[in-house]
């Protein structure tokens, strides 16, 4: 075998067809070593597919993958330096967790004492060595998650793959087992693909995210990257909220025009009293979110989303709004730079 390739996996160019349908068109990524990526899409958008094809359940049409180095594109799901975790954990309901998570190294017929003693290292670090001899259905479904990870885990293998690994948990426990899961993976320095179509997930946990849209990567960034700078119009709405304009945008103002512009809630200050370059607008509404509040606004026919935090307007309030930042696309495109930090300037303009 050649030597070690500093990437953990690589998709170069991946085509799928199903039923007639191309699914998965010349995907191409490459995951380095010990690195979390997230597959980020709308439903159908080939998530699972790709999943599938990495795991060696799906063979591509097209193209190749590499794990650590090595061309695993023909091989079957055993014989690839990869393990999976189901969405539904696909846990054995009569056998004990420790021997779930003996299951696979029983497979491959490993001497008796190693099996033991690396389950018990696994439980360890999941911290279920005390539901050793329980049974799946006598635990809850976040042990039940954990005790999945441990089974893929022990194998110790080079590629870490989830698929929807917290869609079963409820919202709060989600929250918890993520940041579980991130711990574990920076610990173990696991490369690791996870699948998911939640944003605020694959935002809070990834290293890089993958935004798929109908079988394609739209864009492959770090979490922060993705937000400020959407390059593409699909993302930009996919990701975070946006209102959404036809127009341009000139730093203070949007007027007719033949892009899109886009501005995120966050980047509208909106205040009681009038300043130079605000507009005048009306409260139409305001939406609670705990620490701050979501306050739609309405000029005209346009309307304006804004979050504010602190003492927030009244609905029916007479408040000046104005736009401190704004995302333009040409051709479903961001058009570089982004247009930020406004001119006070004057204008008597018009939204939209
Ligand atoms: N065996 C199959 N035959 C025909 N079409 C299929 C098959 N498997 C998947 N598809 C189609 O491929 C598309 C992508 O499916 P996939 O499960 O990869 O999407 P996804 O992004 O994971 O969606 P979700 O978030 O809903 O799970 C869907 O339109 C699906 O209906």
């Amino acid at each position: 075998m050649s030597s070690p390739a500093p990437e953990g996996l690589q998709l170069n160019g991946l085509g799928k067809t199903l039923g007639g349908r191309t699914i998965i068109d010349d995907l191409s990524l490459t995951v380095r070593r010990g690195e979390l990526v997230s597959l980020l899409g709308p439903s159908g958008c080939g998530k699972t597919t790709t999943l599938r094809m990495i795991a060696g359940f799906l063979q591509p049409d097209a193209g190749s993958i590499v794990m650590a180095g090595r061309d695993v594109t023909r091989l079957g799901p055993d014989k690839r330096p990869s393990a999976m975790v189901f969405q539904n954990y696909a846990l054995w309901p009569h056998l004990t967790v420790a021997k779930n998570v003996a299951y696979p190294l029983r497979l491959r017929r490993l001497p008796r004492a190693e099996i033991a003693d690396r389950v018990d290292r696994m439980l360890g670090l999941v911290n279920l060595l005390h539901h050793r001899d329980s049974r799946p259905p006598r635990i809850s479904g976040g042990e039940q998650q954990r005790v999945a990870l441990a089974r893929a885990l022990v194998q110790e293998p080079d590629v870490l793959l989830l698929d929807e690994p917290l869609s079963n948990l409820d919202a709060k426990l989600r929250v918890r087992v993520r940041e579980d899961i991130r711990d574990l993976q920076q610990r173990l320095g696991i490369t690791t693909v996870i699948v998911t179509h939640d944003q605020e997930e694959a935002l809070s946990i990834s290293d890089r995210v993958a935004v798929m849209n109908a079988g394609r990567i739209e864009q492959f960034s770090s979490p922060a990257e993705l937000y400020a700078r959407p390059a593409t119009e699909f993302v930009a709405t996919f990701i975070g909220a946006l209102n959404r304009f036809d127009g341009t945008f000139d730093g203070t103002r949007i007027h007719p025009g033949p892009d899109v512009v886009g501005v995120r809630p966050e980047n509208v200050t909106v205040s009681t009293a009038p300043r130079p370059g605000a507009l005048r607008a009306i409260v139409e509404r305001v939406v609670p979110h705990g620490h701050f509040d979501e306050v739609r606004l309405r000029r005209e026919d346009v309307t304006l989303a804004a979050y504010v935090s602190g003492a927030a307007p009244r609905a029916g309030e007479v408040v000046f709004a104005s736009i401190d930042a704004a995302l333009v696309y040409r051709d479903g495109r961001l058009v570089e730079p982004s247009v930020s930090a406004p001119v006070a300037a004057p204008v008597p303009a018009v939204v939209a």
